[in-house]
């Protein structure tokens, strides 16, 4: 990438908003997901849907895996001027839109809505704070099973 990129205004990047020409914005890049689209793990409807928006938040939110950061190059077209962007749509809005894409109910719910921010790991079934205590656990007991190892092993020889 020696020359240096292309700089987009939002309105034109917006205009890339359907199946046949699908261009996102991630972190001040724009990708043309186009071909994507078909083998994209994660849908056609969530590209779709993150078109004519800033779709960072969203990306991340996915917790995309390094090899998708990296797959992104392939599909780097440039950045875009983000003193273009419209106040609403920097703002992650509240409902996605429903033109373009028919099928939106079924799949990108979980990307679409904020309920994606809830974190995956649930496995406590106490509700009180389980983040920290999971944590501390953590530390602890591995701490503990090393300490009884060694109790043992010291006194088990001295007896
Ligand atoms: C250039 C842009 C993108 C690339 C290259 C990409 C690539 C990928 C890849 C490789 C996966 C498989 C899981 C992983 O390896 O992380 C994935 C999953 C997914 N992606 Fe994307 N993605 C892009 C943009 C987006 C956007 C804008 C959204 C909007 C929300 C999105 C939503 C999802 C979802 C919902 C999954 C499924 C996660 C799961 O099932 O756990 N992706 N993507």
């Amino acid at each position: 990438m020696a020359s240096d990129p292309k700089v987009f205004v939002f309105d034109e990047v917006a205009k890339h908003n359907n199946q046949q020409d699908c261009w996102v914005i991630i972190s001040g890049k724009v990708y043309d997901v186009t071909s994507l689209l078909e083998d994209h793990p994660g849908g056609d409807e969530v590209l779709l849907l993150a078109t004519e928006r800033d779709a960072t938040d969203d990306f991340e939110e996915v917790g995309h895996s390094l090899t998708a950061s990296e797959q992104m190059e392939e599909y780097y077209v440039g950045n875009v001027d983000m003193s273009t962007l419209p106040k609403a749509v920097a703002n992650r809005p509240p409902a996605p839109q429903s033109g373009t894409a028919t099928t939106a109910a079924a799949k990108p719910t979980a990307a679409a809505e904020p309920k994606a921010a809830a974190p995956t790991t649930t496995t406590t079934s106490s509700a009180e704070s389980p983040g920290s205590l999971k944590k501390v656990l953590q530390v602890l007991i591995p701490l503990l099973i090393l300490g009884i190892a060694y109790y043992m092993q010291y006194y088990g020889k001295k007896q």
